[in-house]
């Protein structure tokens, strides 16, 4: 765990391509009863000893951060220290995980048997799981992974189990925390439990930080937290949140911990669980709340097949390599460590890079299907010839082939199988997603979606609003595949709307366009040249550009990859508009995050049932 750190820090993420085993192979001819009570030892942190629930409590109960704050906000609520501490006890117990290895056991007999009946396969990079058995044993290690579906975490926690690596801690909303049985069910399997929205509660924010900080100073188990936030509703990554990014590097910072591992973990699925709850979702159909009742009923999801599942363990990062020269640590040597105090502006810029730095680690792990090349192709098709004529089936497979060299061009790590014909590969992938393309006399159309649960009568519009589910989920999965080709599509339309060829004048607008759509697509703060550089070379290597050091100019014959890119863009040029219009023409000046969202998705209804194709609107990160 030396030099690849500082290799992976500079050359921006690029590894090789690493074998992938599938784990269930052996499973299926396996009892779940003995892979549920195989003997589990997972080498131990070579620093500290394993800790309890109770000591670790106790420990940040007793802390003098917590001790500190608790005499400020006594003083601050006119409240007796007892009865702050009170308080910061109960939160604790709301709180707290309470890992137990027999409560894993029952979760491993139960996914056993769910992940053996969800899918065919479950592909695991070997040599990432090395690496990160070897860096548990040697640092406090984050498990970071991306964030699409509710089986994330349970398939992380079930390989380490098989591969006798420490069972993470996991942050997990507190809403799960509600599920009768099942809320404690999680939290004997790893769940702590934090609050979704804490505003300016300073005693939770003091708890929870303290908690988050004193598992990464024991470095008991790894720590695990999915740093977008949430699920995905757009299968497209999200801006990273800081918050908790901050309290797991703050030991660092100050110099508690020698060094800490973040570890990006890429979780790819052929076909996502929720598919058509999250397309509802993005369409303003509420998110049905998290309940027992709701998850036995759930479990019709079991009679289907969901295709193949990839998790990629990636490079373990170093925080103590990475921030060098990026944070100044003798600052904390000024101050007692244990007082509260307001993040520098240079640490919270370095936290907001690092959180970048491994969602775009996240992003070049994943792996790409067909299908989502399939998608990205369907959604340049007017949306009438997908519903009405059907667009001609072997015209998309000679587009998919295409689009399959530009992504392996671009450095896509793709999902193709290999010694299968390519027309297999296409008619295998349109019959794992029959609920949204069917094949009819050798052309291809969109299905009309059902709502997932109906509770009110049949509404005139409904009929607009099943395509725009079905339309949707072609954008989602289209969206698995976007970060491979976006930097080249921004450069593809910078050039196509500066009309010049001047470099200069080229990186201007590039940066414009990444300022424009950063809460779209992730762009590691600072590294707009970079950035831009490397859609040069992309551009380059598949001919479709020259470029010298002045220059940036369309090839001949580099016209096809060109406006596939700019078409790509297009929609977000154009869902951007109509919010930008909509902003102008609103009456009220101000507008929370919540009402906002509502009044664009209530703007692209209206223009939805008008004939207007914008369904692109529902499905902004922003
Ligand atoms: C064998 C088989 C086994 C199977 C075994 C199964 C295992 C089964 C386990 C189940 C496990 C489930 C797992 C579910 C998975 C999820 O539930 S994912 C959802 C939960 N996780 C997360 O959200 C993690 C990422 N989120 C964050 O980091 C967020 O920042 C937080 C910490 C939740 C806070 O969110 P927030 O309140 O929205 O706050 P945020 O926007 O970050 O900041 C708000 C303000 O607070 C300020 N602030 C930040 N930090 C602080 C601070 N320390 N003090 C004071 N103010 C602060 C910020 O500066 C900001 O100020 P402004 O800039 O607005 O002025
Ligand atoms: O993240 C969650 C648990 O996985 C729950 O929150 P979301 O439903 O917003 O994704």
């Amino acid at each position: 765990m030396t030099n690849t750190h500082k290799d992976f820090s500079q050359v921006g993420l690029k590894d090789e391509e690493e074998d992938f085993i599938d784990i269930l192979e052996d499973r299926r001819h396996s009892s779940d009863l003995s892979f549920a009570f195989r003997t589990f030892s997972p080498q131990p942190y070579k620093v500290a000893p394993p800790c309890s629930t109770a000591e670790l409590n106790r420990v940040v109960l007793e802390s003098q951060f917590l001790r500190y704050v608790t005499k400020e906000v006594a003083v601050e609520m006119d409240l007796s220290v007892e009865e702050v501490q009170e308080e910061a006890r109960g939160i604790l117990g709301e709180m707290s995980q309470n890992l137990q290895l027999g409560f894993i056991r029952l979760m491993a007999y139960t996914f056993n048997k769910v992940f053996k009946r969800l899918y065919s396969s479950i592909f695991v990079n070997m040599e990432g799981l090395n690496r990160l058995h070897q860096a548990t044993q040697e640092n406090p290690v984050i498990l970071m992974p991306n964030h699409r579906s509710y089986i994330d975490f349970l398939v992380i926690s079930y390989i380490m189990f098989l591969y006798d690596i420490p069972i993470p801690v996991i942050a997990a909303g507190i809403p799960l925390a509600g599920m009768k049985i099942v809320g404690e069910i999680l939290r004997r399997s790893g769940a702590f439990f934090i609050r979704r929205a804490i505003g300016s509660d300073k005693l939770y924010w003091a708890v929870l930080s303290e908690y988050v900080r004193t598992i990464v100073r024991k470095g008991f188990a790894p720590l695990e937290f999915f740093v977008e936030g949430f699920r995905s509703r757009t299968l497209k990554s999200v801006s990273p949140k800081l918050g908790m990014m901050h309290m797991v590097l703050e030991p660092f910072f100050k110099g508690e911990v020698f060094d800490i591992t973040l570890l990006p973990i890429s979780i790819s699925y052929d076909r996502v669980l929720e598919e058509s709850l999250l397309a509802h979702e993005l369409l303003g159909v509420p998110k049905p709340k998290e309940s027992t009742m709701g998850l036995l009923k759930a479990s019709r999801v079991l009679s289907e097949n969901y295709g193949c599942m990839h998790v990629n363990f990636g490079r373990p990062l170093s925080v103590r390599q990475l921030c060098e020269g990026r944070i100044n640590r003798c600052q904390y040597n000024l101050i007692p460590r244990d007082l509260p105090e307001k993040p520098t502006a240079e640490a919270q810029a370095c936290v907001s890079w690092l959180a970048h730095l491994v969602v775009r680690n996240q992003e070049q792990g994943s792996q790409i299907s067909p299908w989502s090349l399939m998608c990205g192709l369907l959604l340049q098709v007017p949306t009438r010839v997908l519903t009405e004529e059907g667009f001609p089936w072997h015209q998309l497979t000679e587009k998919t082939l295409w689009l399959r060299k530009l992504a392996l061009d671009f450095g896509g790590r793709l999902n193709w199988p290999d010694g299968v014909p390519d027309s297999d590969v296409m008619s295998s992938t349109a019959t794992l997603h029959r609920g949204i393309v069917q094949c009819k006399a050798g052309r291809v159309f969109l299905v009309q979606q059902d709502e997932p649960a109906r509770t009110h009568p049949v509404r005139p519009e409904e009929g607009v609003m099943k395509t725009a589910a079905a339309a949707l989920m072609l954008v989602s999965y289209r969206n698995q595949c976007l970060h491979v080709f976006v930097r080249p599509a921004l450069l593809a339309t910078a050039m196509h709307i500066t009309k010049s060829t001047q470099r200069d004048e080229l990186l201007a607008f590039f940066s414009f366009l990444q300022d424009v759509f950063s809460y779209e697509f992730i762009f590691i703060p600072g590294e707009s040249l970079q950035d831009f550089e490397e859609a040069c070379r992309l551009l380059k290597k598949c001919g479709a550009i020259h470029a010298n050091q002045q220059e940036v100019a369309a090839a001949q014959g580099g016209m096809e990859v060109l406006s596939f890119l700019q078409e790509l863009l297009k929609p977000f040029i154009h869902s951007y508009q109509l919010v930008f219009r909509y902003l102008c023409e609103a009456e009220s000046d101000i507008l929370t995050e919540k009402e906002f969202g509502l009044a664009v998705r209530g703007l692209a209804t209206k223009l939805l049932l008008t004939g207007k194709k914008c369904f692109h609107a529902f499905s902004l990160n922003s």
